[in-house]
């Protein structure tokens, strides 16, 4: 068992606020900004449509995963919350 959605934005606004960029992918690519972020958004989203047409459930939930991350590095980037979020659902 991984973390949960909530688990992980937890982690990632620390990391965004008091990572290096040498060690921490989040903080590498809030520092690269919302381009760069979007840019993996995008790629991600593609993947995820991929695996689910090709490949298994298992590989589909793998790319979702990456796709929820980036989603959540975005967040962090424009610093949109959680709540923020949510109140649209
Ligand atoms: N959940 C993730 C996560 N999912 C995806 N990724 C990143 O997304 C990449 C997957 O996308 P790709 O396969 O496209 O990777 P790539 O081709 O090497 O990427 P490019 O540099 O070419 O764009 C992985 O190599 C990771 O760098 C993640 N990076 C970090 N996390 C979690 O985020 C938390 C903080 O991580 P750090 O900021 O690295 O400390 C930790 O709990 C990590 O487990």
């Amino acid at each position: 068992m991984g973390k949960t959605f909530d688990e992980l934005f937890t982690e990632l606004k620390h990391k965004a606020a008091t990572g290096d960029p040498a060690s921490s992918r989040t903080a590498e690519l809030v520092a690269a900004g919302v381009h760069t972020i979007g840019k993996k958004v995008v790629e991600e989203a593609a993947e995820v449509w991929m695996a689910a047409e090709h490949e298994g459930a298992d590989r589909t939930a793998e790319e979702i995963s990456q796709l929820l991350y980036h989603l959540q590095v975005m967040m962090v980037a424009r610093g949109i919350d959680l709540d923020d979020v949510y109140a649209h659902l």
